[in-house]
Parts: structure tokens; sequence; C-alpha cells
């Protein structure tokens, strides 16, 4: 898996949310996108994925442009977005059997996924009727359900409680140990907990791009480092 993103700009109108940025991921890695609301980092990832079309730049997954290579660089890319948008009408595995099918996966993998995301006591339950720790499960199952190389979460543990984060984490944990997973989140206990290396993005640059020790450095606390970097 390699992913290049090369001089990325990106507006909306007057307002430059991604400003010539550049980023190189190569191996298997929790990679932490952080930066205060509104840095850029939703644009950036959905420009990764192709749900958003770039002014400038280019971004290579396997050294091919994904703007050319749409079909395939979706094969291999999953995406949580941050707002999780669900069909609430359907069942949960009879969403999961949709999603299966735009994959044109096997049908034995969706239990795999239900398993591991730790949805088998709901998998008969109208997406409706599930809490939103369990609504999200079914957004990370719907984007891990083709076994993507490269996995895009967009604030994965916003509005969950407690045990849920820990789940969730373990989770994405478990899958960071052989794929690639982008995450963007407020949360630095989350990025000490899962992420090897941080991204920190703030008015469309990417301010840092470091180890998680380097990060900290001599501010002895993600927090601190944070706001030393991004203080207006
Ligand atoms: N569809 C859009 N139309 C207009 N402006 C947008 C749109 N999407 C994003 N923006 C603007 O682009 C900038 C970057 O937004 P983005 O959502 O990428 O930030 P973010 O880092 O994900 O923020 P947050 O942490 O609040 O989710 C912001 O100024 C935002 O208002």
């Amino acid at each position: 898996m390699s992913l290049q993103i090369i001089n990325l700009s990106k507006k909306f109108g007057s307002q430059t949310a991604l400003n010539g940025i550049n980023i190189e991921i190569g191996k298997s890695e929790i990679i932490g996108l952080l930066g205060p609301n509104g840095a850029g980092k939703s644009t950036l990832m959905k420009s990764i994925v192709g749900a958003l079309k770039i002014d400038q730049g280019a971004i290579l997954f396997n050294g091919k442009d994904v703007t050319q290579n749409e079909t395939e660089s979706k094969k291999n890319m999953g995406f949580l977005p941050e707002n999780n948008p669900l069909y609430p009408e359907m069942y949960v595995k009879e969403y999961l059997n949709f999603v299966a099918d735009l994959h044109k996966i096997r049908k034995e993998r969706i239990d795999e996924v239900i398993e591991l995301v730790g949805i088998t006591p709901e998998k008969s339950k109208k997406i409706a009727q599930l809490s939103k720790g369990y609504k999200q499960r079914v957004g990370l199952a719907q984007a891990i359900l083709h076994s993507p190389d490269l996995l895009i979460l967009d604030e994965p543990t916003n509005g969950l409680d407690p045990n849920q984060i820990i789940e969730i984490r373990n989770v994405i944990k478990e899958i960071g140990k052989e794929k690639t997973v982008i995450l963007s989140t407020h949360i630095m206990q989350e990025v000490e907990a899962l992420c090897s290396r941080v991204i920190l993005i703030h008015q469309g640059n990417v301010i840092q791009d470091t180890n998680i020790d380097e990060f900290r450095g001599k501010y002895g606390s993600l927090e601190e480092a944070f706001a030393s970097y991004t203080h207006e």
C-alpha cells in the first residue's frame, strides 16, 4: 500500500480548505490526523477516497492517480465519514449484504465482520433501532467489509460512551496490525492509545508530520503540543 498526496489544494468558494499539502504514507500504521475545527481534515479524507473533486495537485494510491482509477482505488479503500450515513430503514444484515453486493464479495465475509466489530446480537435489528455505538460499529463494518488496505475513519469514536470507545479502539488497533488506518480525532488519549504517527493540519497546511514521541517532544503532553502548534 502506498499513498502519495502531492501539492493538494481545495477551495470552497473563497475559503481555502487545503493549501498545497504533501503527505507520503507507506507501511501499515495507524496515523492520527489532527487539527482544530475547520483545519481541513474531513476535506483531506474525502479527497483521498474520491468523494470530493480536488482543485490542484494529485493523489496517488499504489502509484496510480485516484481520479483516473476510481474503481480500482475504491476497491482498496474503506471510509467511515464523520456523520456515518446509514440506511435507518434497513436491517443490519440486509445493509451489509447490500454493501457486499456493491463490492462483489463473498457473503461469508459478512458474518466474519459482524463478529469482528461486535454486532452479532444486533445483526437482525433495524439500523434505526440501534444505539449510537452500535450504529458506529455498523459504519465501521461497511468500511472494512471488502478488507481494504487503507482505512479512513473520520472521528470514529465521536459521541460514544467510554465502554464503546474502548471497544471501537480495540477493533481499530486490530485492523491497524495489518492495514493502514488514517483516523481523525480531537481526543489526544485516542492518539496516545492508537497512533504511531501524527499529522497535524492547521488552516489547510500540514504543520507537523512526525512520530508521536517527537510530536509530544518538549511539550510533555500531546494536548500541550497541539495547543502550542495551533494557537493563533
Ligand atoms: N462543502 C463545503 N462547502 C463550503 N465550505 C466547506 C465545505 N466543506 C468544508 N468547508 C470549509 O472548509 C474548511 C475545512 O473544513 P473541514 O470540514 O475539512 O475541517 P475539519 O478539519 O474536518 O473540521 P472539524 O474538526 O470541525 O470536523 C472549513 O473552513 C469549512 O467551513
